[in-house]
């Protein structure tokens, strides 16, 4: 059981290139177990105007772990494990859509999955859940986002669909001319699945800051990993700006439309 001053009710998964989001005060680093073995990294404790947040780098600090080996449950378990309600997520995606270009934000509201083995769930048995996800994002919380960004008059696209591949490698051209052209995804990245499942289970609030880096491959000149993370370092001031704004924001609760608390009222069997 967490300690009453290891609570904290706002979680920050920072992604590639946002590793220490500096701008929390008091801050100190704690170790969480978990039952499903090392979340990414420390998670580091801090303040924000009077708010206490929780910071877990997705791939550990120096970028140690590839998307398809991170610890996604033993990270949303730790957060949880922390009272974590609200969990914004930043990631660097590549854009599909030529109208979202690189150095954009956006806020998405549908995701499709083409990962092939990753841990999904919390309920592996015998007791066992199906959680909807139709619409899979907290809408309370992408609206504080959104507010907030436009707020900061930062460029963010308030929709859109993240297709998340299975990675490390980036896609082939004609994946990349499937995934826009059929799928009419928006932007691509090889995290969000299955951290955003795994934080509906939790009943957490969860949203993502998408960070566009690059015109996925069925641009002209392919992406590259040394191009994600140039734009990244320019952008993650922004991201950092925008973080800040988001958390004083945020009521002291979930509250209106949002149904993310009950995920599971209607999901156990
Ligand atoms: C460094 S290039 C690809 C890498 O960046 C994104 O990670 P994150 O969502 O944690 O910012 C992408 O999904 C890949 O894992
Ligand atoms: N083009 C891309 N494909 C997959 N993941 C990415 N992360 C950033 N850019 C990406």
């Amino acid at each position: 059981m967490m300690s009453q001053e290891n609570k904290a009710l706002i979680g920050v998964i920072g992604g590639s290139g946002l590793y220490d989001p500096g701008i929390f005060e008091n801050t100190r680093e704690i170790k969480v177990y978990t039952p499903f073995g090392e979340p990414s990294d420390l998670i580091t404790l801090g303040e924000l105007e009077g708010k206490t947040v929780a910071f877990l780098p997705r791939h550990g600090r120096r970028h140690r772990i590839p998307p398809h080996r991170i610890n996604y449950r033993a990270n949303i378990w730790a957060l949880k494990e922390l009272g974590v309600k609200f969990l914004i997520s930043v990631s660097a995606v590549g854009s599909l859509n030529l109208s979202y270009k690189p150095g954009d934000f956006l806020v998405p509201d549908q995701f499709i999955d083409m990962t092939k083995g990753r841990q999904y769930t919390f309920y592996d048995g015998p007791v066992v859940a199906h959680v909807s996800m139709a619409d899979p994002f907290c809408n309370s919380l992408r609206k504080v986002i959104l507010k907030s960004a436009e707020k900061l008059g930062i460029v963010t696209h308030s929709k859109g669909t993240y297709i998340c591949i299975e990675g490390p490698r980036f896609s082939t051209r004609a994946e990349s001319l499937v995934w826009k052209e059929v799928f009419k995804a928006d932007i691509i990245g090889m995290t969000l699945v299955p951290e955003v499942n795994l934080a509906c289970e939790a009943q957490m609030c969860y949203a993502t800051v998408a960070m566009i880096t690059d015109y996925d491959v069925f641009a002209d000149v392919p992406v590259t990993a040394e191009e994600v993370t140039k734009v990244m370092s320019d952008n993650t001031a922004k991201a950092k700006i925008l973080l800040r704004e988001v958390i004083r924001s945020l009521p002291d609760r979930p509250e209106g439309e949002c149904s993310c608390c009950n995920s599971l009222k209607t999901a156990l069997i």
